[in-house]
């Protein structure tokens, strides 16, 4: 059975009437990573922020979401967040905007865990420093203390995934963490979140517009376009062989945007 079942979504814009997402299904299984490409502004961020209650009430959504049992889009504010903190976590494009600006990294991670796992502070505390270890930030203490204006973005990606790892969700939605970042810490961030599925043995949905990262990530794809998907199947598959044009299209010019992320994972930068 599916982690995740995803049945003709559907959203559209109840001001103009305009759809924005057409029929979107898939299935998610347990310890694997989807991958969902296309073009920007094709729906690939809205798609999941809709499964997880996050977009616009503006929105109106339609179609079937299956998490254990439960109709995502049928539950209530509450029962989401609850869902969104301890079972399904999303990791954003600009970590900047995840955080707090006003209070210590530290601090942060601590609420999120006190909140999430009804731990103890000092509990929570040893925690976040043990979250900070394991993604390799050299001096933790230190950086519990930072505010985050002061860590750059590819730290903030890795508090973040750090964050998710502790939680230990079942799913790790990862709306594009790859793209503000230089191809050093791209290269050590895919490389955490390859972890995260193999050590942990987490599903993974992986938005990109870097081809080389989901072909090196993605068992499962899907194609966006305009709204509705196009292609989907295993990863390896469409990369061989594309059916869809647009897929063929993608794969012919965006490969080559990868290169630097290639060039590091040839070079074995860590
Ligand atoms: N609240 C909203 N109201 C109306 N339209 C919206 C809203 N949020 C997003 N959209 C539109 O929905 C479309 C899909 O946006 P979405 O952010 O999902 O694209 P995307 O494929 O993730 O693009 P990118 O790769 O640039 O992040 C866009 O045309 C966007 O303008």
């Amino acid at each position: 059975m599916s982690l995740l079942e995803v049945k003709n979504l559907s959203i559209t814009d109840s001001r103009t009437g305009l759809p924005i997402v057409q029929n979107l299904s898939f299935a998610l299984q347990s310890n694997t990573c989807l991958g969902i490409v296309g073009e920007s502004g094709s729906g690939k961020s809205l798609s999941t922020k809709a499964i997880l209650g996050l977009a616009s009430p503006l929105l109106e959504i339609s179609g079937t979401a299956f998490y254990q049992g439960k109709d995502l889009l049928q539950q209530t504010g509450e029962e989401l967040r609850k869902i969104r903190g301890q079972r399904i976590c999303m990791i954003l494009q600009d970590a900047m905007t995840a955080f707090n600006p006003l209070e210590p990294i530290g601090k942060q991670m601590m609420e999120t865990f006190r909140e999430n796992l009804r731990i103890p502070k000092i509990e929570a505390r040893q925690l976040a420093a043990d979250a900070l270890h394991r993604v390799h930030i050299l001096q933790p203490e230190q950086v519990l203390q930072k505010y985050p204006h002061q860590l750059s973005g590819g730290m903030l990606q890795r508090v973040m995934i750090s964050i998710a790892m502790m939680l230990e969700p079942d799913i790790i939605i990862a709306d594009e963490p790859t793209t503000a970042l230089d191809s050093i810490n791209q290269r050590a961030i895919v490389e955490q979140f390859k972890q995260l599925r193999e050590t942990m043995g987490m599903s993974i949905i992986f938005i990109s517009h870097d081809l080389g990262v989901v072909q090196y990530l993605a068992d499962d794809l899907i194609v966006m376009r305009d709204g509705e998907c196009v292609e989907q199947g295993k990863a390896n598959d469409v990369f061989a062989n594309p059916q869809h044009e647009f897929t063929q299209y993608l794969i012919q010019t965006r490969i080559k945007l990868s290169d630097p992320f290639q060039a590091s994972m040839e070079a074995g930068v860590q």
